[in-house]
Parts: structure tokens; C-alpha cells; sequence
């Protein structure tokens, strides 16, 4: 069964589609043509298990097939990288009609996007993600980028797809830890924004980490509708408190994955934690989420097998560096999305330091 979701965001909008074994599927129409050229991007993790895949699908609809396959991890989302991509597309002298397709996780969606973004000034971009993480956020949107030795994602441009294909089967060759690094987006958007949906998962957890196939697709489906609706609202995260509740545990979060130079600590795992300190503040600042709540959320993530005490090596200096910097601030003032009760999060402007400090500091969750 295949099910489609659209992206309503007038001459941008876009369908994405999700299905077990899509990349297989010679009768699922991409929306490609006989003889469109089509550069695939992809890590060397991914390349041996669904390059060839991919490739035999489009060769059979008459798309011609290229591939650049990069290193793995968070480090790939750098300068250095994307220059690889613009070298190896102009050295085939490749113009403005290609197609570059992002067969990968976060990392590759994120670069390759802004590749496509900015090469020529723009070519269409096709995100087949990989990971659930890519799944049920990166490959959604349209936010692209790479990051900076001074910050994450500081570097980017809002930039959409022509479509979003995934192939549910992916998952299955997943990691543990890489499947649980995705629960922790998944969790989040339960938290911020759908309380339904935070029951549902407290109930179907388990069968989520025995790759259930129907559980996949519910939880994907419905992630992905979620962001839908987001994106479609405030595509540009322009209107503070609505695409910016995305970003619940992020401030914290990045500050980690920055500290570490993006090794060590995957995004899922930091944005684990990041929620955990979320939580704290919002019990610092007595803001409506009750404590029961609170304990619930640190206990769907430890269930997710997911870190909810942040690094020993980072001291509360180390986060308010990295934390001032965050896209969300303003002159200089930290505003942070806090829950205020399952199912409903707030942006907090103007958060004071030693709430911050506090949340970092402090556990209130008991
Ligand atoms: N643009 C957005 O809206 C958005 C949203 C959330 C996260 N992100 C970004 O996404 C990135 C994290 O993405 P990620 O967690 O997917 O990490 P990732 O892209 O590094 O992938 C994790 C690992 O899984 C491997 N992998 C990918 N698919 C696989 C598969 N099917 N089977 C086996 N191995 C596979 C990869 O090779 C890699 O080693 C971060 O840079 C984060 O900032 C972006
Ligand atoms: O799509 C969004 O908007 C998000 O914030 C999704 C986040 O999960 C994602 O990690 C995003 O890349 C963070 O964006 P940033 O603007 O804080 O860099
Ligand atoms: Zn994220």
C-alpha cells in the first residue's frame, strides 16, 4: 500500500510518497523522463545497499544515471564536501536541467539539497531518504545546509524538492542506533505537537523497534503529515511559534553536536537530550507542564534506547556559547520552544540565563 502526502506550498508544492519497496517499484512513476540525466548522491554506507537498486529502476524508464558516492557523517556536511559535488557536476559540464537526487540520511538530504539549491542557481532536487530520521523530517521542508566549525546548520538555504520517495525497506538495514537516533525526531514532533500521537507511541513503541511494518508506516505517515502541515503554514520559519516549534530541543542540542565538532554525538541523540533540557526549563519556569508529563517524556525516550543526560565533558559555559548563536535568537537574547504540556509547545522569548543554566544543570525530573 502506498500512501501520498502534499505539500501545499503554491508553485513549490510537492507530493511525497511513502511505501515498502518503492525504489523497486518499475510501475511507481518518478517524476523523471526518458533521457532526463539524474546525479545520485550518496554516502558509502548506503551506495553497496540501494545505489544499484535505484539505478536499475530509473534506467528502465530511459533516466540516465550518475553517482558521486561521499564519506559517511556529520563532517560531510562541510564546504569542503560540497565542493566535491560542484567539481564532479561541472567537470561533466552537466547544465541546468539535471536532476540531483539525495539517496541517503540527514547528512546527504542536507547537502545534497543545497547543492541543488545553489548549482547553476538552482536544478531540481529529488530526496529518497533513508534513514527514519530522513524519513520523518530532513527530507521534508525544504531546509538545507551545512554546518560550521562555529555552528550547526549555519550555512543554508530554504530549497525544495520536486518530490520525496520512501522506501519504508530501508529501515530494515538500519542500526539500532541510527533507528533510535530518528525516534528522537519522532518523539518530538509527539511532544510539540500531537498528544494523540505521544499515546499511540507510549503504546506501540515496542513493535516500532522490531521494525513492525505497519507501525513504520503509521508512524513515518504521520510524522511526515505533521510536518505538512507546518511547512505549509510557514514555510521560511518566519512567523516565531509556528515552523520554529520544529526546532523543540534543538538549541540545546546543537550546542552539543558543535562542541564535539560534529563526531560523537549523532543529531538524534543530541536532540534526545536536548528535549530532556527542554523539559527542565519548562519545569524551572513553572510553565504549565506538570511534572507527570515531564516524567513521561524521559521515559519514551529511555525506552527508545536514548541518552537523557548530556555529556560530562560539556560544562553550562559550553552550551550558552553555542545556545546565542542559535537561528532563533535575537540580539543577542536566547528564545527557546518548551513544552507546556503533551502535545503543545511554545516559543519563550528572552529566557533568562539562569533558567538556562538551571535546565542544563538541574534535573527536576523525577
Ligand atoms: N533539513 C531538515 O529539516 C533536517 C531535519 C532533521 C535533521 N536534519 C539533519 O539530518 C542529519 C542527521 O541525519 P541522519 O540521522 O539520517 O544521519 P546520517 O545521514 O549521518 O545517517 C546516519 C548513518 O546511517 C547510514 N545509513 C543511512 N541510511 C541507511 C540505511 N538504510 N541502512 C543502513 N545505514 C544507513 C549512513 O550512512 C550514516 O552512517 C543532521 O545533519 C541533521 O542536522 C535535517
Ligand atoms: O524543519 C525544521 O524546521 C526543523 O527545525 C527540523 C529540525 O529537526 C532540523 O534538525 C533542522 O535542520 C534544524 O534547523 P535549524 O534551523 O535549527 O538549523
Ligand atoms: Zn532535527
Amino acid at each position: 500500500m502506498m500512501k501520498r502526502i502534499f505539500i501545499e506550498l503554491q508553485e513549490r508544492s510537492y507530493f511525497v510518497y511513502i511505501a515498502h519497496g518503492i525504489l523497486k517499484d518499475t510501475k511507481f512513476r518518478w517524476k523523471l523522463k526518458k533521457g532526463d540525466v539524474a546525479v545520485l548522491i550518496t554516502d558509502i554506507q548506503v551506495a553497496p545497499l540501494y545505489l544499484k537498486r535505484i539505478c536499475n529502476t530509473l534506467n528502465s524508464f530511459g533516466v540516465i544515471t550518475d553517482r558521486l558516492v561521499l564519506p559517511v557523517g556529520e563532517q560531510s556536511k562541510s564546504l569542503s564536501v560540497l565542493d566535491q559535488i560542484f567539481t564532479k557536476l561541472l567537470n561533466k559540464n552537466y547544465d541546468r536541467n539535471i536532476v540531483l537526487i539525495a539517496l541517503g540520511g540527514g547528512v546527504i538530504g542536507d547537502l545534497t539539497g543545497f547543492a541543488a539549491a545553489t548549482y547553476h542557481r538552482g536544478i531540481r532536487l529529488i530526496q529518497v531518504p533513508t534513514t527514519l530520521l530522513a524519513q520523518v523530517d530532513a527530507s521534508v521542508g525544504g531546509k538545507t545546509g551545512i554546518n560550521h566549525v562555529l555552528g550547526k546548520n549555519m550555512i543554508g538555504a530554504f530549497y525544495q524538492p520536486v518530490e520525496v520517495i520512501i522506501d519504508l525497506d530501508c529501515l530494515f538495514t538500519l542500526s539500532m542506533k541510527e533507528f533510535s537516533a530518528g525516534l528522537a525526531e519522532v518523539i518530538k514532533y509527539a511532544v510539540a505537537f500531537d498528544a494523540s500521537f505521544f499515546n499511540w507511541l507510549e503504546n506501540n513503541l515496542d513493535d516500532l523497534l522490531k521494525f513492525h511494518p505497519q507501525s513504520l508506516m503509521y508512524c513515518v505517515y504521520r510524522c511526515c503529515k505533521l510536518k505538512a502541515s507546518i511547512v505549509s503554514l510557514d514555510e521560511r520559519e518566519i512567523q516565531i511559534g509556528k515552523r520554529s516549534l520544529l526546532n523543540l530541543g534543538h538549541t540545546y542540542g546543537h550546542a552539543i553536536e558543535s562542541y564535539f565538532s560534529y563526531t560523537g554525538w549523532s543529531h538524534g541523540e543530541a536532540i534526545s537530550v536536548g528535549i530532556v533540557m527542554a523539559v527542565n526549563a519548562a519545569l524551572h519556569l513553572q510553565k504549565f507542564l506538570s511534572t507527570r508529563d515531564a516524567m513521561r517524556i524521559k521515559l519514551l525516550l529511555e525506552r527508545a534506547h536514548l541518552p537523557v543526560h548530556g555529556p560530562q565533558e560539556m560544562q553550562s559555559k559550553d552550551y550558552l556559547r553555542y545556545m546565542a548563536r542559535d537561528k532563533k535568537s535575537r540580539l543577542g537574547k536566547i528564545n527557546l520552544v518548551l513544552p507546556v504540556s503533551i502535545g503543545r509547545a511554545r516559543v519563550f522569548l528572552n529566557i533568562d540565563q539562569n533558567v538556562i543554566l538551571n535546565s542544563i544543570e538541574y534535573n527536576l525530573i523525577k
